[in-house]
């Protein structure tokens, strides 16, 4: 159903394989590299605007992007669907107006928008944000989930997460596409099962 996505991803490098060190600490022999999607607006508009069309948003008053790649999501987010946009800071500025928020999420039912989710901590920090600042964090919704703690993280909370696609799906379409060798398909998913949600070795450093 979403294998244009998976197919577009990829073609244009935004799919990486390889060796990366994520934002929590956690290694990766893959590494989904969104920022690169609003160098193509067709595609951006394309694969967001599916976005808009998947998740519920007739409970939602504001959407929010997380610093930095959740603010040009919560851009398009906010454009296809005349909802105001806010965005949470990576931190609280510290000088002019010392706000953490831009915009005003009070009393308002928000919509949270990341890039990817991998362990939920961005997200979270985002949404404790908005709680402080008196908001209604809804749902959080990504374009790639990587379910390695993010969807348990929020679900904890009352918090749903709308994933457009995850990256297991991402690699069965290149491999059903023949985009990616069996040996790699094989060893990505390999990965995901062992560093995926629930697992003891999450923190997990890969091998050689
Ligand atoms: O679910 P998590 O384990 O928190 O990881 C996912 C987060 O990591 C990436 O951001 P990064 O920290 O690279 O910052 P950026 O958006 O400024 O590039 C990504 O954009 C998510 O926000
Ligand atoms: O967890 C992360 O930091 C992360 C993973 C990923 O695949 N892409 C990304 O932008 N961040």
């Amino acid at each position: 159903m979403s294998s244009w996505i998976s197919i577009e991803l990829y073609k244009r490098g935004m799919v990486k394989i390889g060796r990366f060190k994520l934002s929590s600490g956690i290694e990766s022999p893959f590494y989904i590299d969104m920022r690169r999607l609003y160098m193509y607006p067709d595609l951006a508009r394309m694969i967001i605007l599916e976005l808009t069309r998947r998740v519920k948003l007739d409970d939602i008053d504001v959407v929010v992007g997380v610093a930095t790649a959740g603010i040009p999501l919560a851009t398009y987010v906010s454009c296809l669907t005349d909802k105001p946009m806010a965005y949470v800071r990576v931190e609280k500025k510290n000088h002019g107006t010392s706000s953490l928020i831009e915009g005003d999420v009070t009393g308002l039912r928000t919509l949270v928008l990341d890039d990817v989710s991998t362990t939920g901590s961005s997200i979270l920090k985002a949404v404790e944000a908005i709680l402080e600042a008196g908001g209604i964090p809804v749902r959080v919704a990504v374009l790639v989930d990587r379910e390695q703690g993010a969807r348990e993280v929020l679900a904890s909370r009352g918090i749903e997460l709308f994933r457009l696609i995850t990256a297991r799906e991402v690699f069965r379409d290149l491999y059903a596409h023949g985009l990616i060798n069996e040996t790699s398909y094989r060893e990505l998913l390999e990965y995901l099962d062992k560093y995926s949600a629930g697992r003891t070795v999450n923190q997990g450093v890969l091998p050689g």
